[in-house]
This record gives C-alpha cells, sequence and structure tokens, in this order.
C-alpha cells in the first residue's frame, strides 16, 4: 500500500523490517523481501511518489531531472581539483531514488572489480562467481524499441529473464556505424567487446540501458511495481527518515531498531520501531548523514559538531570516490545530430509525439549509444612513474571510460546554438582521490558537506590525460575521415600536457555515481562487516551503493541492484 506520509494506521503497525530510501538498494530490498508474505516490510521515502512523471519516462529528457523536483539539489564544496569549483551534484529524491533521474547505463562492474570486494569483505559471497545467482534475477535483455535484429550487439547466452529489464539502443545514429567500424581500423587500441557485463569491460561495445520499450525503467518501475500489491509492503513517501534510535543494550551493543521521522523541520516528529531489522538505503550521501546525526560515527568529530556519540565509527562519512566527467566535442560534417532536439522546438514537439504513440524515435535514447572501456597501455610503467600503484582492480576493470554522444556535451559550457557535433565523454574509471561526507549542522533537514575530491590527485589527472588523448586517437581513423572537422572550444585549445590538465581540471565534472562513505571492510577498517550490519551496533544494516568498498570499473545503478539482491537473501536468511 502507498501513503502519501505517516498516516496513523502506518504508525500503529508492527514492521518486520524498515527500510530508510527507495532508490536502488531500498528499492531493491524491498521488493525482494516482501517475496516472503510472513515479512512485514514498510519503505519510507522523502520524495514524493510521482514516478511515472513524463520527464522520467522519457530517456530523453534525463537531464531536465537534474535541479528539478526529484532533485536533492545538492552542491558540493569547491572542489581542489577542479579549479575550486563547487559542483552540482544530483540525486534521486522521488521513489526509484536515483534510478529515476540517472542516464540510464546498465553496467554490471567486472570479474576483478567484485574479486576485490570479497577480498577487502573478507567474504567470498561478493566474488564475481558467487554473485552471479544474483545477476540473474535482476537482469533481463528485452528488445530495443525499434525492434532491430541485434545480433552482434551483446551476448544473449549471458543475459537472464529477472526484474529489470534492460535494451540496447532503439534508434540508429549516424555515428554508429562509424564507431563499429573504428574497432576494426584501430583494433589494438580499441578493440570490439561483444557484451562489457560479461565480467569483462575492456574494449569498445553497444551500450546497455535500463530502458524498456523507450521507457526508463527505475527500481520504482520493476523492483516496487512487482511488489506493489503486496498486503506485506508499505510504502511512504514524502517523509524523511531524520535519525536512527537505540532501543536498548544487547552484549554492550545499541539495538539500532528505531527511527525517528519528519515531514518538514518544523513538522511533528513520529518513532516507528522494526522487530527485526532497519535497513538505511538513502544512498552514498545521506546515509552516512543519518549515521552521523544518530551518534555513529567518528566520535571526538561528532562531539566538536553537538552530536552525542552512541558509537565510535571513525570511518562512517569517509572514502567518498566518485567517477570525473569530461565532455570534448567535435564540430562535424553533418546536420544530422541530435543537437537539433534541443535547438528546434517543432522537431522536440514531433519526436514526443512519436514516444507517445509509438514508442520510438530519439527521446528513447539514453546519453550514448556505445561506451568503450579501457586501460592506460604500459600500465605498470604508467602508474609507476607517477610513484602510484595500479589503481584498477585488475585487468578485466578499465583505467577510464569513452561514452560516445551524437552532439554536444558538457557540464561547464552551455550548448552552442549553432554547429553540429559528436562528442565523447571521458571518465576516470578506478579513482585514487578519496573525499568525504561531514555534517554541517545537526539540523537533519540541511544538507551535509559533499566533497567528492573529483581529481584530487595528480594520478587521476594524469588517467584523464590518457582518456582525452584515445578520444583524439579514436577520431584520428579512417571511419572519421569525412565527419570530424574540428576540435572544439577550450578542447582545440589544449596540446601540451600541461595545457591539457589546465583544460581537463577547468572543465572536468561528476558523472553522478558517488559510493564507500559506510563501506564494508575487515574489522575496525570497515563500517559494515561483510554482510552488511553496522559494526558496534544491533539490528541496522546498510543496503545502498554507501557500503561498496570500492568503486566498480562501471556505473553504479547495477552493482547498487546486486548488492541490494545479495543483502535481501542475507537478510532473509536470518528472519
Ligand atoms: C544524474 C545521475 C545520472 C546517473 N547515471 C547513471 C547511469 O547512467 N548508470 C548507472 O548505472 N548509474 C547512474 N547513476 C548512479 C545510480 O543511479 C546510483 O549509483 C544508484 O541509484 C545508487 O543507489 P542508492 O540506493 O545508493 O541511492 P539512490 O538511488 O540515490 O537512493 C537513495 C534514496 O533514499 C532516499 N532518501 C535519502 N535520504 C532519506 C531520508 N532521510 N529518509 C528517507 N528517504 C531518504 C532518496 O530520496 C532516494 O530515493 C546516476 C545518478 C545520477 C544522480
Amino acid at each position: 500500500h502507498l501513503f502519501q506520509g505517516p498516516t496513523k494506521e502506518v504508525l500503529e503497525r508492527t514492521y518486520d523490517v524498515i527500510i530508510v530510501g527507495a532508490g536502488a538498494g531500498g528499492g531493491a530490498a524491498a521488493s525482494r523481501l516482501s517475496e516472503n508474505p510472513h515479512v512485514r516490510v514498510l519503505l519510507i521515502e522523502a520524495g514524493g511518489s510521482d514516478f511515472m512523471n513524463l520527464n522520467i519516462s522519457v530517456p530523453g529528457r534525463a537531464s531536465t531531472l537534474v535541479r528539478s523536483q526529484f532533485d536533492w539539489n545538492f552542491t558540493t564544496v569547491p572542489q581542489v581539483g577542479l579549479d575550486n569549483r563547487p559542483i552540482v551534484y544530483p540525486r534521486g529524491f522521488v521513489l526509484g531514488g536515483s534510478t529515476a533521474i540517472n542516464q540510464m547505463a546498465f553496467c554490471r562492474g567486472t570479474k576483478d572489480d567484485y574479486d576485490r570486494w570479497a577480498k577487502v569483505a573478507g567474504d567470498e559471497g561478493w566474488s564475481w562467481k558467487k554473485l552471479v545467482p544474483f545477476v540473474r534475477q535482476l537482469d533481463r535483455m528485452t528488445l530495443p524499441a525499434d525492434r532491430h535484429n541485434t545480433t552482434g550487439e551483446f551476448d544473449p547466452s549471458i543475459h537472464y529473464n529477472g526484474t529489470v529489464p534492460i535494451s540496447v539502443a532503439g534508434f540508429p545514429l549516424t555515428t554508429d556505424p562509424r564507431v563499429i567500424n573504428t574497432t576494426t581500423q584501430l583494433p589494438d587500441q580499441f578493440p570490439f567487446n561483444l557484451d562489457y557485463n560479461s565480467g569483462n569491460t575492456i574494449g569498445i561495445g553497444w551500450t546497455q540501458t535500463t530502458i524498456y520499450n523507450s521507457h526508463r525503467v527505475s527500481s520504482a518501475t520493476s523492483y516496487l511495481a512487482e511488489a506493489w500489491n503486496r498486503t506485506n509492503l508499505d510504502i511512504v513517501v514524502n517523509t524523511r527518515v531524520t535519525k536512527v534510535l537505540p532501543l536498548g543494550y544487547e552484549s554492550g551493543k545499541p539495538i539500532m531498531r528505531g527511527i525517528e521521522i519528519a515531514q518538514s523541520a518544523s513538522g511533528p516528529t513520529h518513532t516507528l520501531q522494526a522487530r527485526k531489522e532497519v535497513v538505511l538505503s538513502a544512498g552514498s550521501i545521506k546515509t552516512p548523514h543519518i549515521l552521523m546525526l544518530s551518534g555513529i560515527g567518528d566520535a571526538a568529530y561528532l562531539t566538536s559538531k553537538g552530536v552525542k556519540p552512541l558509537v565510535d565509527l571513525p570511518s562512517v562519512g569517509k572514502n567518498l570516490h566518485d567517477h570525473a566527467f569530461l565532455g570534448n566535442s567535435w564540430l562535424v560534417n553533418s546536420n544530422d545530430t541530435l543537437d537539433n532536439l534541443r535547438r528546434n522546438a517543432t522537431l522536440a514537439a514531433e519526436a514526443l509525439a512519436q514516444w507517445k504513440v509509438n514508442g520510438t524515435g530519439p527521446l528513447g535514447l539514453a546519453g550514448g549509444s556505445q561506451l568503450g572501456w579501457l586501460r592506460v597501455p604500459n600500465a605498470s610503467e604508467f602508474f609507476a612513474a607517477l610513484g602510484a600503484e595500479d589503481p584498477s582492480a585488475g585487468p578485466t576493470s578499465a583505467h577510464f571510460e569513452m561514452i560516445t554522444t551524437d552532439g554536444f556535451v558538457s557540464k561547464r559550457v552551455s550548448p552552442p546554438t549553432q554547429g553540429h557535433f559528436f562528442s565523447f565523454i571521458t571518465a576516470v574509471i578506478s579513482p585514487t582521490a578519496r573525499g568525504n561526507v561531514t555534517l554541517n549542522s545537526t539540523d537533519p533537514f540541511d544538507a551535509p558537506i559533499i566533497n567528492p575530491n573529483l581529481l584530487g590527485t595528480e594520478v587521476d589527472v594524469a588517467v584523464m590525460r590518457e582518456a582525452v588523448k584515445a578520444a583524439r586517437a579514436f577520431v584520428a581513423a579512417p571511419a572519421w575521415s569525412d565527419y570530424i572537422l574540428s576540435e572544439f572550444g577550450a578542447f582545440g585549445e589544449a596540446h601540451t600536457d600541461e595545457e591539457l590538465d589546465a583544460y581537463i581540471r577547468n572543465n572536468t565534472d561528476t558523472i553522478d555515481h558517488p559510493v564507500g562513505t559506510v563501506a564494508m571492510g575487515k574489522g575496525a577498517e570497515g563500517a559494515l562487516d561483510s554482510e552488511l550490519r553496522v559494526r558496534g551496533t544491533i539490528g541496522l544494516r546498510v543496503v545502498d551503493a554507501s557500503a561498496f568498498p570500492f568503486i566498480p570499473s562501471g556505473h553504479t545503478q547495477g552493482p547498487t541492484y546486486i548488492l541490494a539482491e545479495r543483502a535481501a537473501a542475507l537478510i532473509l536468511g536470518e528472519m
């Protein structure tokens, strides 16, 4: 049942598990847990329930969701690595969480990514091999919107019939054959990878997206839709969890099965108790925030901020890391690019009508139709020269990513009113910089202080430089000779390494993948044990991207779903 606020009915009911936040982690966990009719689940979401809003459903409108009513509207502190610029830091604020506002690329991550988690957590259950049954539960490859023959665009033998429908691009772009031809013209540097979700991402391949029949798939339209009519699942929206509360002590540890909720800073607060567990799935920014406000974090720091410490857990809020994003654009010899949709209102209206009537056309596309995952050449020498170790999880994991885009892309520069473009988004995929989330005040309605420390190390800048060089090498292939006209803007002025670094620092932003702020790990190192329990507490788990000890070398919604699938199995196993 869906409740628009904490009604008397909800406040009087008893739940086994209370889940905080209905994003990737919380939506998936709520759905899986409520498959057991004997488990009563309450899912509490701060945002609203309008997850079928047109701007959310139409993939081509994703960029309108940032700084909208569906966004927490966070901003970071000035980023030292980005010439001291603060940046916009979007997070979903609606059923579906960030899966309702993201760019829909679907990645699982790699074999080495998960094997590293298993090692760090001391639990083979996180290894790639052991996670396959959970991937199976969620992944469902579907036909693209235009029903074209997808032979050669992914490997059907590694896709399943799970809860989250995915597809490759359902609208052809004129640049598609050029991208694919480049992989045969420059196969050493840019090998074709039939399916980057095989456990080995390296190479260039077709993007898999959480898009079904041209509609965005969020955790709300997939996981929660499956669970919608279950009588043992209640969903309350427009309600924030402000604290987790101790209900007593067991073997010296606080039993954290209580929560405090409120709808506004000035409104009344209520408390609720879970019979078995409270699960925090509020995401990498809000989960550590709630923990710190509840007294769980670095005790000395919390005391200095006026919060009474309950559990001294210094790693809470630390280890924030993210993928840096840079748009690099070329002017092209074409009038047929997606730039037209942004400039021509008639064309945009026609595209929307086509989307509504047939579920086809360019608005059914997410960002780019191909992705590339690449390692820097001679990685060990490259990183040794920088006095660093190879930051990737292993040979199946990339150092950087390249995302093709049939139009202009920048988070820094407004789109030009004239000219047509091809772009590569380049991203640092195995970053070494770490930032943090800290308290601004003790008011839970105040945003925390967010520092992802993007490009905070020379290593990360050097990797971004390699990515930009690779993007240049890619469009130097014969496939582009009659298409690329010139590099656009500051990109075209940046040639030496110094010039490139200046261009990179001045134009880089986030690809919106913050993770790691309440990470699992062995012993005191980990804020969570390997089964995602908050150390030093009873009855409290974290099931979202903050639990990742390392960012996967892929986009993060898929790994969050995978983590939540296993978490639900662990929780059910204890019922
Ligand atoms: C603009 C953007 C683009 C992205 N693009 C991609 C992409 O293309 N591919 C990809 O794989 N990933 C992408 N991501 C990242 C991906 O969506 C996230 O990694 C994933 O959703 C994280 O899941 P989560 O459960 O940790 O948090 P979220 O999905 O953010 O969910 C957290 C939920 O908790 C709620 N919440 C927070 N605080 C409280 C509280 N106090 N009380 C109650 N509820 C609360 C929030 O409102 C939200 O609904 C993108 C993200 C953004 C923002």
